[in-house]
């Protein structure tokens, strides 16, 4: 190694141990409620290191936003904060989503509909986050009323051999679930899954406490997204509910629909990666093309489901070498809090992973 490039290496673990501890120090700040400084501070990193460092600029910039929401709401939110620097070791590789501030109808419509985004708290004011809260047990349980039915998934996720779906009751699913008003002492992450499920059209009470964004009614220029498919029902939307524990996870796959994802309760992690890498994702359907007699063949339901499991270590993923080299480059990551809503288009693969009980609406379009 040269002498130059020796000192160029050592002045990038500066920029880097810089940016870090800006970070450190703004979690610092704002824990103390001095969330102006903590501003600067993350200021600061962006100005004299860069700030330096994989996911770093996205992450100052995503502390930077949350803070000052606090300013304008008047309220430190110093958890969510600290999820969010929790999260940036968590996938290697993966850069994170960008968190916007709300677009035009007009800007969706013709450049930001192309791409993934996050609106961070755009749904924050939803009655299901204020006052008819959708993290209560109680409040879940009422909407119901009694002697109602849902149906679940249950096993590992749903490429698993052991994975079946059930139909149980309402309330006997909400006990399984640790909610704001009744924490269970038991661990539940294993739990059934309520995945994709239109509850909404169930429980219809719960549809005052949403709101549909009007982005879904921007008419996209769907032309560019080849998988893209219009919802076959009159709203030309598709509302589902996912509700469950801790852990539970969707595997990486593809739909053909535009999609707003709002967080709702809990946090979720999430996974992209662009419909340019899909020779690359080891769907079903490419296993079945490769081997002829495969007797576990799985059916055509899955062939826009992968069988790699994102969310592992890159060490399990050897057996996935194209994954590990075209798609791992190119993929996305970010955590939802709640109140968070993600945008993603037509054919892109995402999964996702509940880092606690979790409850998320679906808008497909
Ligand atoms: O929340 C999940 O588990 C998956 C959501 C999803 O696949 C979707 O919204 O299309
Ligand atoms: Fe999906």
């Amino acid at each position: 190694m040269s002498q130059a490039s020796a000192s160029s290496t050592e002045l990038r673990t500066l920029r880097r141990v810089y940016t870090d501890a800006a970070i450190l120090r703004a979690l610092i700040q704002s824990l103390r409620s001095q969330t102006r400084p903590a501003i600067a501070t993350l200021d600061h990193s962006i100005i004299i290191a860069g700030p330096y460092g994989r996911g770093r600029l996205e992450l100052v910039l995503d502390i930077i936003h949350r803070l000052q929401g606090d300013i304008l709401r008047g309220s430190p939110d110093a958890k969510s904060l600290l999820t969010a620097a929790q999260y940036v070791d968590n996938i290697p590789d993966c850069k994170i989503i960008s968190p916007i501030t709300p677009p035009s109808f007009l800007q969706f419509k013709i450049t930001y509909s192309r791409r993934p985004f996050i609106l961070r708290g755009y749904a924050k004011n939803w009655p299901a986050l204020t006052h008819r809260p959708w993290r209560s047990h109680a409040y879940l349980s009422s909407v119901a009323g009694p002697g109602r039915v849902i149906p679940v998934e249950v096993g590992n996720d749903y490429r698993a051999e052991d994975w079946q779906q059930k139909i149980m009751q309402w309330d006997e699913y909400l006990t399984f679930l640790d909610f704001e008003d009744r924490p269970s002492s038991r661990s539940n992450s294993n739990a059934p899954y309520m995945a994709q499920h239109d509850l909404l059209k169930q429980f219809p009470k719960l549809q005052n406490d949403i709101v549909i964004p009007d982005y879904l009614y921007a008419d996209l220029e769907s032309q560019d997204f080849p998988s893209y498919q219009s919802p076959a029902n009159e709203d030309k939307r598709i509302l589902n509910a996912w509700l469950g524990p801790e852990g539970a996870v969707s595997p990486a796959h593809t739909d053909p629909y535009f999609n707003f994802y709002a967080q709702v309760v809990g946090h979720k992690k999430v996974w992209l990666a662009p419909p340019s890498i899909s020779n690359s994702m080891y769907s079903f359907a490419i296993s079945d093309e490769d081997s002829n007699n495969d007797r576990h063949s799985p059916s055509s339901a899955l062939k826009n489901t992968s069988r790699v499991d994102v969310f592992a270590d890159a060490e399990d993923m050897k057996q996935f070498p194209a994954f590990l080299d075209q798609v791992v480059p190119v993929s996305l990551t970010a955590m939802l809090s709640p109140g968070d809503v993600l945008f993603f288009p037509p054919g892109w693969w995402h999964a996702m992973k509940s880092e606690s009980t979790s409850f998320s609406i679906s808008m497909w379009f």
